[in-house]
């Protein structure tokens, strides 16, 4: 119920109970009318009961009874009726005779109007009802432009009288106003005695002992929220609850004046009571009529007072005054207040941003000059508080940060700035890299937006720095396809046309961007940070990155940095962080001292210049109105572009191990050609560069037979490890560490990219796996190798290994006779033995002269590894420790194993396995995510990734099913 419907209510409620009083009144005295006519008929009833012999007393009875009930039961049921209209709780004249339970104290009613006594009474003796009934007497308060005094009155025996009054101003104002209200309780006298509820009021504003101070910032206040008006918006009271956000009336309550106060403060006082109405701040004097005013001043100063009426109203007492308000209701009110739940108002995304509506306007805005999108509105337009990115006609605006505490609304601002830029502008003309902090998975639904390139959740400094380096690779390039069509920004390669291919602007949000420069002895973070922020804007690229503080640790080269930072986004901090900033000038931050809710922000385009600071408040953005519109977006990707692929964007996990699913080079090569490919297809794949998601390899020869394995992700954007198996001597792998889900997710994976890289027919593949029985691991390779189409021979005892080593043993002596002309024409076979420390069989036993012999198996296994690869035979070991490898095979042997990856293990057998202790450092922050070592021991290389996992087996059946229908086209 509004206000003015309060007040109609009020009169109304009056007039309808004196309306209800009369007719109960008219009503009583028809029924005695009715009586009294009933009185002849009486008689002549009376008659012809005694004619009939009936007793007399008796039958009067009857009828005096039955008419008596008649009169009762109407004066019952009016007098329900009256006491049903109740004045509502908030207006009561008495607020210690109001049930405080029965109020949630939930929703705010502005006090537009307050009651200040009982105007009049349904007098329970004058309409014969069993209790009176009181109606308050209203006046405006908040439209008002006044200030209100009451005195001390000397003559009353209780000095306290005035201060009761205020009391009860306090607390009528607190409880129809829980949350919109703020309080400035002065008391210079008497060092806050006469506040002695001050901790219990929901909010206050702090006092300084430098009373000047105080008065200072409420002043400072109002000048700023003059600052917000406009000609449709003149007084607080206009602004609708939205955009008003949670700027708060305030009621600055002055006990004992003017004792304490001088001459300036005063003055200043006067001034705050005159023009702080129109901005939602009232003054309420207790006059102390015995002070003096310091000389100079008067009350007279006070031009627009009105005088509160102070009588003390007892019980069944009309008139103006006051019912004093004891200290049970006040606990009462409090409690209340204390357990209700704030109804946030907010200004809706859906409000600001009508665009998003009309799917007409989607993808039409031009990103040539300029990206820009409404995040908020500043009071009096809804809309007004906008981020954009370029250049101004007189103004540029190359990159943003954002400084907010947690939980002033810093999510739902990067949802808002995110989504107001992707329904603006196509994928083609905007593109997003997301980063959140190492805790943070703000972004992950993004993963489907059409317009996200990379989207990083739990972020470590090395992925961060990564995302940097990307960012500056990006602007290299693009610079120097610039300088290749004669061109110098991004603004005129897109009005030459886009000649060599399109570019869209990039936007990259970082979350908790101190990640940046975390371990970070190098200033690498920094060096990146400088080198992009000072030149990527004219090559299309921005960076807005947000923190708790502008100011983050680590940082080295700060200001050159900063400089470069136009957009500054302020929301709400700690006092602390903004008495330290210096990203916004005096103005400014007083401004965001202002910003104590959730969703206020200060944006400010100019380098923190005090003339360009705007303040308002954020739309809110709804989760379920993101997913929709996420939803959409990829609709209308599909909708407008039936013939193009949507490219998957990177995701990174600083936690996760990663998906081959995921592995943009695979997607590529997987959406990018409609069968598998052939030779030629296969080595422009391959010389295709990382970031076009490519292998970036050029050496990639068919009569080679290169066949790719993909191992997992690198810690940085493009970079997935891959191992590259060709024809040659001993193109073999061997895995060895701890890591048991490693060791096999590695092995599956392999496996399960067998029908990447060959047709059903072109290759086979043998199991061995020695995993014991009923553990998670057992079958594992099994399941992948029957969700693809590849020919498998499983064994699990080391007798049909035996039948198999045969069998393979056989093939390579056929094979060997083949002429080396028709060997490209062989199939590919692959055996993978897993758990082979529990292979017994395999194990070496000590010879005639103490030294280690291979068994027979492991001596046709070391034919198999020495001389298959050159034949298409190629053989992938996995084994828990290097100590259990070395039983298997002499350490000589190892050379056949061109390809090693490493997990965890001590520091000997590192520097046995690889030759340095890298393996042993590999878990040093944690067991997860699980890193591996990839080293290619012909070409000295040695590489880090976080490589393929085996989770779950609910995880691994997801997996396989998402690549075999990623592999459908081609199984076609
Ligand atoms: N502009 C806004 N208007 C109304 N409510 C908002 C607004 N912004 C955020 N909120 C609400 O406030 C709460 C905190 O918001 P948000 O998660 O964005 O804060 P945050 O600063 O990112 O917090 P944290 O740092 O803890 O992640 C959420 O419940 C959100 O719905």
């Amino acid at each position: 119920m509004t206000s003015s419907e309060q007040i109609s209510s009020l009169e109304q409620l009056q007039g309808e109970l004196e309306r209800k009083a009369v007719k109960l009144q008219s009503e009583k005295s028809d029924i005695i009318k009715q009586l009294k006519e009933l009185e002849p008929q009486t008689v002549s009833a009376l008659q012809k009961q005694i004619d009939a012999g009936h007793g007399i007393p008796e039958v009067i009875q009857q009828i005096m009874g039955a008419v008596y009930q008649q009169l009762e039961n109407y004066q019952q049921q009016r007098i329900e009726e009256i006491y049903k209209f109740k004045v509502p709780l908030l207006y009561q004249p008495d607020l210690n005779a109001v049930d405080w339970l029965s109020h949630s104290f939930n929703e705010d009613e502005l006090a537009r109007q307050i009651t200040y006594g009982c105007e009049s009474f349904i007098d329970a003796n004058q309409y014969g009802l069993y209790e009176s009934i009181e109606l308050p007497l209203v006046k405006p308060l908040l439209a008002t432009e006044r200030s209100y005094a009451v005195f001390d009155n000397e003559y009353q025996i209780d000095k306290q009288q005035g201060l009761n009054v205020l009391h009860e101003r306090v607390m009528r104002l607190v409880a129809m106003m829980p949350h919109s209200s703020r309080f400035t309780l002065l008391d210079l006298d008497g060092f806050g005695s006469n506040f002695i509820y001050k901790n219990d009021l929901p909010k206050t504003r702090p006092v300084s002992d430098d009373v000047h101070k105080t008065l200072d910032d409420i002043a400072a206040d109002i000048k700023r929220i003059y600052g917000l008006f406009s000609v449709q918006v003149q007084s607080l009271l206009d602004f609708d609850e939205g955009s008003r956000g949670n700027e708060d009336f305030e009621f600055i309550m002055v006990a004992n004046f003017p004792r304490g106060f001088d001459r300036r403060s005063i003055e200043q006082l006067a001034r705050i009571a005159e023009n702080g109405p129109k901005c939602g701040k009232y003054v309420f004097l207790h006059i102390d009529e015995e002070a003096e005013f310091p000389s100079g001043t008067s009350l007279s100063m006070f031009k627009n007072l009105e005088y509160l009426p102070w009588r003390t109203l007892k019980e069944g007492e009309a008139g103006e005054g006051f019912f004093p308000v004891e200290s049970t209701t006040m606990q009462a009110i409090f409690k209340g207040i204390q357990n209700s739940e704030k109804q946030e108002t907010e200004l809706r995304f859906e409000e600001g941003t009508p665009f998003i509506n009309d799917f007409e306007q989607w993808w039409q805005a031009d990103p040539v000059a300029q990206i820009h999108t409404p995040v908020g509105g500043s009071g009096g337009k809804k809309n007004d508080l906008r981020i954009w990115f370029g250049e101004g006609k007189d103004s540029v605006c190359a990159h943003g940060m954002l400084g907010a505490t947690t939980g002033a609304g810093k999510s739902n601002l990067y949802h808002t700035f995110i989504m107001g830029l992707a329904c603006r502008y196509s994928p083609d003309d905007l593109q997003f890299y997301l980063v959140d902090g190492k805790q943070g998975v703000e972004f992950t639904d993004y993963r489907s937006l059409p317009h996200c390139r990379v989207v990083s959740l739990y972020t470590s400094p090395q992925l961060a720095r990564s995302v940097l380096e990307e960012l500056v690779d990006t602007m290299e390039r693009r610079n120097e396809l610039f300088t290749q069509y004669g061109v110098s920004s991004f603004a005129e390669y897109r009005k030459a046309g886009q000649p060599g291919g399109n570019l869209a602007r990039i936007v990259a949000v970082v979350d908790e961007y101190q990640t940046f420069f975390e371990d970070d002895r190098d200033g690498l973070g920094s060096e990146l940070m400088l080198k992009l922020v000072s030149q990527s804007r004219s090559a299309g690229i921005h960076l807005f990155v947000g923190s708790q503080r502008f100011n983050v640790a680590g940082m080295q080269k700060q200001q050159a940095i900063f400089g470069n930072m136009h957009l500054r986004v302020g929301m709400k901090m700690t006092a602390a962080d903004i008495t330290a900033l210096n990203e916004f000038q005096a103005g400014g931050k007083a401004l965001l001292r202002s910003c104590q809710e959730v969703g206020q922000a200060v944006i400010n385009d100019a380098l923190g210049d005090d003339s360009s600071n705007i303040q308002g408040r954020i739309f809110r953005m709804t989760d379920d109105l993101r997913k929709e519109l996420i939803e959409r977006l990829q609709q209308k990707w599909h909708d407008s572009y039936a013939d193009r692929e949507l490219e998957s964007p990177v995701i990174l996990n600083g936690t996760e191990q990663p998906k081959l699913s995921e592995n943009p080079q695979l997607l590529h090569v997987l959406h990018h050609y409609a069968e598998r490919p052939d030779d030629n297809q296969w080595r422009e794949f391959a010389a295709l560069p990382q970031h076009a998601a490519g292998l970036g390899i050029n050496e990639w020869y068919p009569v080679e037979k290169p066949h790719v394995f993909w191992l997992g992700q690198q810690q940085n954007i493009h970079g997935q490890s891959a191992l590259i198996l060709r024809r040659r001597q001993a193109e073999n792998l061997v895995i060895v560490g701890d890591n048991a889900e490693a060791r096999l997710g590695l092995s599956g994976m392999m496996l399960a990219q067998l029908p990447v890289n060959h047709g059903h027919c072109d290759a086979k593949a043998y199991l061995y796996d020695c995993a014991i029985e009923g553990s998670p691991w057992h079958g594992v390779l099994q399941q992948v190798a029957e969700s693809t189409s590849i020919e498998t021979n499983v064994a699990t005892h080391s007798d049909e290994f035996a039948a198999q080593l045969n069998e393979l043993t056989e093939e390579l002596s056929q094979r060997q006779a083949v002429a080396s002309s028709d060997r490209h024409q062989l199939s590919s076979i692959y055996l993978f033995i897993s758990e082979a420390q529990r292979a017994e069989a395999l194990q070496m036993s000590e010879g005639r002269f103490g030294t280690p012999t291979p068994s027979e198996q492991g001596q046709l296994l070391e034919q198999l590894y020495s001389k298959g690869p050159e034949l298409g035979i190629h053989v992938v070991l996995a084994v828990d420790s290097y100590r259990a490898l070395s039983q298997l095979m002499e350490r000589a042997m190892l050379s056949k194993f061109r390809h090693r990856i490493a997990l965890q293990m001590n520091e000997e057998d590192s520097f046995k396995f690889i030759n340095g202790r890298q393996a042993s450092r590999l878990q040093a922050a944690g067991p997860k995510p699980i890193y591996a070592l990839y080293i290619e021991e012909m070409q000295n290389r040695m590489e880090q990734f976080k490589p393929y996992a085996y989770q779950s087996q609910e995880k691994l059946t997801e997996e396989l099913e998402q690549l075999s229908q990623e592999r459908q086209r081609w199984e076609a």
